[in-house]
């Protein structure tokens, strides 16, 4: 049996393509059911859904062979026990400062005064703000971030970006963009061995669908 974690959503419909050329389908819908474990076309492969944030720890422990994450999600897990083959090239977006559009954030950068950062992602951000020299106050937030800087609770926030409606609707400005973002394919190395042929092959038709549908690697 092979298990693949992946997360409900994004991360899930923009898989689905690559597990169909690899003669793989998901027979239920998780949008309509309440199953986690959820069964394929075939008998040798089933679907988990896990929250996205918990794919790198499902695959790391070996509750699943393989899994979808972002590398917003990898960064913050640190990726120990994990081969990481692939850059899958789906739900791409951006991980970006941002601040109210009245916060002068490069001024407060200049007079080197601190500034509190709001965001999910602590580990890049405070590598981010430590190479640049900025001094930082980081506040740990698991959701809403664009929420901080209306509430007074921080001067800027470190999120994702992709199409900008979010800050938009929220009156905030992108800054700074951080690193560009993008969900790879991870596979516990044990799994890898134990399971060579299977996993090489799924590996093997995600490489091939990945670099024919966009040939310039990021
Ligand atoms: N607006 C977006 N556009 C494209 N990709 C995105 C966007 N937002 C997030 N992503 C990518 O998709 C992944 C999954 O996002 P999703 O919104 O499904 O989970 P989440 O809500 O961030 O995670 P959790 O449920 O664990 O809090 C993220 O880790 C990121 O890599
Ligand atoms: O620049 P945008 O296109 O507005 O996307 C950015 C938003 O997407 C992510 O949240 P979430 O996963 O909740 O966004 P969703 O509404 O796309 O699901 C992220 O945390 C931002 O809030």
């Amino acid at each position: 049996m092979i298990t693949l974690a992946l997360s409900k959503g994004r991360i899930f419909e923009e898989t689905l393509p690559l597990l169909k050329a690899a003669g793989i389908e998901v027979t239920e819908d998780p949008e309509k059911s309440r199953k986690l474990i959820l069964p394929t076309n075939r008998d040798d492969v089933r679907v988990v859904l896990v929250r996205a944030t918990d794919v790198p720890t499902y695959v790391q422990y070996g509750g699943a062979d393989l899994g979808v994450a972002g590398k917003d999600v990898l960064l913050e897990h640190g990726g120990q026990g994990l081969y990481q083959p692939l850059d899958l090239r789906i739900a791409k977006c951006r991980m970006s400062v941002a601040v109210r559009a009245d916060f002068d954030y490069g001024a407060a950068v200049k007079q080197g005064s601190r500034v509190r950062v709001a965001t999910k992602y602590t580990t890049v951000a405070r590598q981010h703000f430590a190479d640049k020299g900025v001094h930082v106050d980081l506040i740990k937030l698991y959701g809403s971030m664009e929420l901080a800087p209306l509430t007074g609770l921080a001067d800027a926030i470190v999120d994702l970006v992709s199409t900008g409606s979010t800050l938009k609707a929220n009156h905030l400005v992108e800054v700074e963009q951080i690193m560009e973002i993008s969900s790879r394919l991870v596979v516990n190395q044990a799994a890898l061995k134990l399971k060579r042929e299977p996993i090489r092959r799924i590996i093997d038709v995600f490489e091939s669908v990945v670099s024919s549908s966009n040939p310039n690697p990021r």
